[in-house]
């Protein structure tokens, strides 16, 4: 069974990522996942941190010689900050004097129901973990998934198609296109126009001390048909990503397809009517579904989207209370991103990558990467027959 676990502290001295269940002999390069890394931290609207942090992964366990060894792969990425935090973040001894507690939950974040839930006295020691800089380590997870599913033919790509109610409006004619257009846009959006706006509307929320979601999708291609099954609600592909994606911190909505729009239009301007064709086999016109009927992959492109809510820390400060005193304050902030939609497109990436590489090594269990190649070949080949 493929799962992973991720440990680390956003201003301690490393994120921590183990990958269990990969295949022996599958080819693994950290320059990929590195490359990964950087697309996360990119994207107009992200504050102070980013300039602080340049995020490389380190392997320390599970591949020699570049292939994989089926046992665990362990992967580092340093926290560059933790040289200004390593008085604050000790892990042992009393605390200093300049670690004094923070005492003043904000709004939007897990600060005041981890106090409470953990029964801690600093917020510090919970929104060190519940930090978003924890999605490095899920990116990193993610690029490991897609070299498992690259041989295979199967690339994921995202795009952002809203941020502060400004929508993307005009794509790219084909999906393939899309990739591209959205990687050149510092706001990762595929229609250039709406880009302009989406960046004008991040600068002014910057100005007025406000922040800014959004919505973007994720596009995977070359899916087999066969992944998840409707056996059991736990299999479900649709319910496993929108589990993954909804896991990713600020995600406060998924769509598969057509998503809530479907929910207004009638069956007859909703569902995927089939076709055959001798060459391609069954063909579809449309994929209102999002390639998933059933809760299984039913091989057109894995469409979903995730809707982001704007960042909780604002330089217009919100009111809270201090845990201490129970006095009401206004927060004072640091440093904040303004909006982070388009690093967020690159987690939601990354957490489509590990269901996909779950649902896959669900299918094509072997041990080896050559027996894995075998069971998906057989399988496409059956298919092909059908
Ligand atoms: C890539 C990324 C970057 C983020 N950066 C910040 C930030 O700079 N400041 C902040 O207050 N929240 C930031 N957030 C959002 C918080 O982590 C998130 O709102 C918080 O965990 C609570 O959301 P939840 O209720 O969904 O867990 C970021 C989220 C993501 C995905
Ligand atoms: C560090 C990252 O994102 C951080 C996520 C985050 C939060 O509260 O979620 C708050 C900010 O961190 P800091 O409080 O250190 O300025 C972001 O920079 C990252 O994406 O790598």
């Amino acid at each position: 069974m493929l799962r992973f676990l991720t440990a680390g502290e956003s201003h301690g001295p490393e994120l921590t990522a183990i990958v269990e269940g990969l295949p022996s002999r599958l080819p693994i390069r950290s320059a990929l996942i590195d490359e990964q890394l950087r697309r996360r931290q990119q994207g107009h609207g992200r504050g102070g941190r980013m300039r602080i942090e340049s995020d490389r992964v380190e392997i320390t366990s599970g591949l020699r010689f570049g292939l994989t060894l089926g046992t665990p792969l362990t992967m580092r990425i340093r926290n560059r900050d933790w040289e200004n935090w390593k008085t604050k973040m000790a892990v042992e001894g009393d605390p200093p004097p300049e670690a004094k507690p923070v005492t003043k939950p904000r709004p939007g974040h897990a600060d005041l129901a981890g106090v409470l839930k953990y029964n801690h006295d600093d917020v510090r020691n919970v929104l060190e973990r519940s930090s978003a800089r924890n999605t490095a380590t899920l990116v990193a997870v993610g690029s490991v998934a897609r070299q498992l599913l690259a041989p295979f033919g199967i690339r994921i790509f995202s795009h952002v198609v809203e941020i502060g109610g400004v929508e993307a409006k005009k794509f790219p004619k084909t999906l393939e296109q899309i990739p591209d257009a959205a990687e050149s846009s510092t706001v990762r959006c595929a229609d250039s126009e709406a880009a302009e706006k989406m960046v004008e509307a991040i600068d002014q929320a910057r100005r007025e001390g406000n922040t800014l979601g959004g919505v973007f999708e994720v596009v995977a291609l070359g899916v087999p048909p066969g992944l998840g099954s409707y056996a059991h609600p736990d299999r479900r592909l649709d319910g496993r990503l929108a589990g993954a994606l909804m896991s990713i911190q600020a995600i406060k909505g998924v769509e598969v397809g057509l998503g809530f729009t479907a929910a207004r239009l009638p069956g007859s301007e909703v569902h995927d009517e089939i076709g055959y064709d001798p060459e391609k086999g069954y063909t579809r016109d449309t994929n209102h579904a999002g390639g998933i009927e059933g809760g299984v992959s039913n091989g057109q492109p894995v469409v979903v989207r995730a809707a982001m809510k704007p960042i909780p820390t604002l330089y217009k400060p919100l009111r809270s209370v201090d845990i201490h005193s129970k006095e009401s304050f206004q927060a004072s902030v640091e440093r904040s991103d303004t909006c982070a939609v388009p690093a967020a497109a690159v987690v939601g990436e990354a957490m489509v990558a590990w269901v996909l590489a779950l649902c896959f090594r669900e299918k094509f269990s072997g041990d080896s990467f050559e027996e894995v190649e075998a069971q998906y070949r057989a399988y496409m080949e059956m298919v092909s027959r059908r």
